[in-house]
């Protein structure tokens, strides 16, 4: 009997990382990729790979770790999928491997034992049968393969594994053939010695067959450095923002908790990774028509914004006119960025800000997330976190007494442009360039536009994931055109 597509279902349309959600789908096929070696008697550790065919035409595919076991497992029971005839086990109790200690003890084990040789370099061999799923090492850490594993909760496009204090396992979910930027920037940063990101200490490739008949890869997952001591920094800066509004007559300067510090910590820290990123991926300077060709696109995903959002048609115009300004640059500098910063992306631990996840925008393909691209898009990532995180904590706050919300507005502009200053600030020092704001013009149109296209993007977003919050890009669009 082949797997039964309706139990996979359940698990794939309940999963808080399947990005298909309120799209008609069906399940088109499921294969299995690989096995995991050296499993005890009674369990398999699969990979399948699910094909979610979509109503408009378009394919997806998602890794599902699976554990069969030959007995129900009680503990699991919560992370059970369903029971049936394997074609290669028989009868089969199936539930989701990465909530099972004992599955992610035998993916750690094939990192230790098959990604690495006994001098430490990175010399994968097959780790199943089938020859297909090759573990990757960098050399300079030890696995502790005593610790335990646990599969982190929480809102993410991926699912994230600990073991113990050690390591952070990442399994990536929505899978296509081709270099995932998450592990080559990581390897890159790593290598190039940086103390902005968790150290990558190796990978999980398939090595597959394409229709055609060439072989091609596709990245599953990754294991870095687990950062013990992290605190997110959209948290941190929630906080701050807390504590702001906790005290009505103090400004953001003379509050505890006064995040400027960080913010310009986090310029300095992002200067240091578009260096060392530079230094280690292609960078080039465009003409005039890269510039045009970048506004077109822009221009684009605002068309398509506004059928997803016709409360932006009031500011169509002034974002138009900031994206023709971008449209009459005579050149560009383009370089590998992380390309989806926000606070959520950074973390602080005592030695420093460590930016995670250069994965890119999930939606973007695989392919174009790797392609070079301005710095200030990142810069304008973080600007827009700046602004939402006040706006944040000025809704979760209710009306409050009579005048309280417009005082709150006031106070929550003020937190966002000083936090937006010290970061500039501390970013273009760091960079040894002139600043966007009234010292060169290039670079403050170049801001302009991707703070621009960056809140036309959170529109959509938000009107598709989180309607509550479409008021905060709409409201920082309001407050700029007046
Ligand atoms: N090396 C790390 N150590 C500890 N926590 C981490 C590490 N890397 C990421 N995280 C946390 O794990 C979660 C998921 O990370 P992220 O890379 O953003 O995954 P996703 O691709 O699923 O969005 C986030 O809450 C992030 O703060
Ligand atoms: O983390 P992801 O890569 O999945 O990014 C998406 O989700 C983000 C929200 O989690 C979203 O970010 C927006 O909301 C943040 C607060 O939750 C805010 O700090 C960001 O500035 C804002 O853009 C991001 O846009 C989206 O791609």
């Amino acid at each position: 009997m082949t797997i039964p597509h309706d139990q996979l279902r359940g698990l794939i349309d309940h999963a808080r990382w399947f990005g298909g959600k309120g799209r008609e789908w069906t399940l088109a096929g499921v294969r299995r990729v690989g096995e995991l070696p050296d499993a005890p008697d009674g369990l398999h550790v699969a990979i399948d790979l699910a094909e979610i065919a979509y109503a408009d035409g378009t394919t997806d595919y998602y890794q599902l770790p699976l554990a069969l076991y030959a007995e129900p497992q009680d503990r699991l029971s919560h992370a059970h999928v369903g029971e049936w005839d394997d074609e290669d086990h028989g009868h089969c109790h199936v539930y989701d491997a990465l909530h099972d200690r004992q599955s992610m003890a035998l993916w750690l084990a094939a990192f230790a034992s098959h990604g690495i040789d006994a001098t430490g370099v990175d010399a994968p061999r097959p780790a199943d049968k089938r020859g297909e799923l090759m573990f990757h090492r960098l050399p300079g850490h030890d696995l502790d393969l005593e610790s335990h594993s646990t599969l982190f909760s929480g809102e993410q496009s991926n699912s994230s594994v600990a073991f113990g204090e050690d390591a952070l396992m990442k399994v990536f979910r929505k899978v296509t053939p081709g270099v995932n930027p998450d592990i080559a920037i990581h390897q890159v940063l790593t290598e190039a010695g940086s103390t902005h990101v968790a150290a990558l200490y190796g990978w999980l490739d398939l090595v597959d067959d394409d229709a055609d008949g060439t072989d091609s890869t596709i990245q599953l997952a990754m294991l870095q450095q687990f950062l013990r001591t992290a605190s997110d920094g959209w948290d941190l800066a929630l906080a701050s923002v807390r504590n702001l509004f906790a005290e009505a007559d103090l400004h953001a300067d003379e509050v505890g908790g006064d995040f400027a510090g960080e913010a310009a910590r986090l310029g300095t820290a992002l200067a240091e990774v578009h260096a060392d990123l530079a230094a280690h991926f292609p960078v080039e300077e465009r003409d005039a028509d890269a510039a045009a060709a970048l506004a077109s696109a822009m221009e684009g995903r605002l068309d398509a914004a506004l059928d997803v959002v016709p409360d932006l048609a009031p500011y169509a115009d002034s974002l138009r006119a900031t994206f023709g300004r971008l449209r009459d640059l005579d050149r560009i500098a383009v370089q590998q960025v992380h390309g989806d910063l926000h606070l959520g992306q950074t973390l602080r631990t005592v030695r420093g800000w460590k930016i995670v996840d250069f994965e890119g925008e999930p939606a973007k393909p695989l392919a174009e997330r790797l392609l070079p691209d301005s710095v200030w898009r990142d810069v304008a990532g973080m600007i827009r976190s700046f602004d939402y995180a006040p706006r944040v904590v000025a809704m979760a706050s209710g009306a409050g007494f009579e005048g309280e919300a417009e005082q709150r507005a006031y106070r929550a502009a003020e937190w966002a442009a000083r936090n937006r200053a010290a970061f500039l600030e501390a970013y273009t020092a760091q960079r040894g360039t002139a600043g966007p704001e009234g010292q060169d013009d290039a670079a403050g149109t170049l801001l302009d536009a991707y703070l621009a296209d960056k809140v036309v993007y959170e529109t959509v977003y938000e009107a598709r994931n989180r309607p509550g919050w479409l008021s905060i890009p709409l409201a920082a669009l309001e407050e700029s055109s007046s």
